[in-house]
């Protein structure tokens, strides 16, 4: 996706929702999401601290229970444009990345790639009915799971975007390196690839 208009009308959208539709937002997506069973057999699960509006995965955390492990994405100097995972559990210091967005600061132990989840719930600026996304424009959610579409991975996470009902669109003409989301929870509705 490369319309800048459009990821900025999202961006805007998404940013102006208030704190009560926030929040709202954020405790209905975690129902429906523990409803269809997504995270049920999922053990180690990536999420994200929310920036600008996005959607809050926090609400999830409390409502799974316990044995499972959380991981948050961190942007490596080594492996430019990727992603890794780092393990995360509550109260662990946090330092923001070049973008401002807390990532762990130790990172020593417990990193993963993409390809080491079981579930990985995507921020993202936009979707349609067909769960293409729209992303922040750098790639890194792309190239992080362009993994997927080459078989050599018997074991592969499921992806699943978490976002606001306002962030739906039409139509997102995918490009070749687009990777399609298994789903997409909003507070109105559960989306399935077809
Ligand atoms: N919460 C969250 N964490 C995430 C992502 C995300 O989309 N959401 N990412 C998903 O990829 C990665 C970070 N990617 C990002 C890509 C661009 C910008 C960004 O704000 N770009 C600015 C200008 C960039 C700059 O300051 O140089 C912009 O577009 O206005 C932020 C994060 C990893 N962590
Ligand atoms: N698998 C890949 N290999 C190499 N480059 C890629 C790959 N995936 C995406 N890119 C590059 O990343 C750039 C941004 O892609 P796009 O606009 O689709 O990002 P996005 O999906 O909106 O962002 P993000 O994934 O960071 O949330 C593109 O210019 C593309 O060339």
């Amino acid at each position: 996706m490369s319309d800048p208009f459009l990821r900025r009308r999202l961006r805007k959208a998404r940013r102006q929702l208030n704190r009560r539709e926030q929040q709202d937002h954020a405790r209905a997506v975690a129902s429906r999401f523990v409803r269809c069973g997504f995270g049920h057999a999922a053990r180690r699960i990536a999420l994200y601290i929310p920036t600008g509006g996005e959607l809050d995965p926090w609400p999830l955390v409390e409502r799974l229970h316990r044995n499972r492990r959380w991981y948050l994405p961190v942007l490596r100097g080594h492996a430019p444009g990727r992603l890794w995972f780092v393990r995360h559990r509550p109260g662990e210091p946090l330092r923001p990345n070049r973008y401002g967005i807390p990532e762990p600061a130790r990172r020593n132990r417990q990193i993963l790639p993409t390809h080491g989840l079981d579930l990985v719930l995507v921020p993202l600026v936009g979707f349609d009915h067909d769960c293409h996304r729209i992303g922040m424009g750098a790639g890194f959610y792309d190239r992080s799971l362009a993994f997927l579409s080459s078989r050599r991975y018997w074991q592969r996470p499921r992806l699943v975007g978490l976002a606001h009902e306002c962030q739906r669109v039409d139509r997102i003409e995918p490009k070749p390196w687009d990777v399609p989301l298994d789903a997409v929870i909003t507070e109105a509705s559960v989306y399935r690839r077809r």
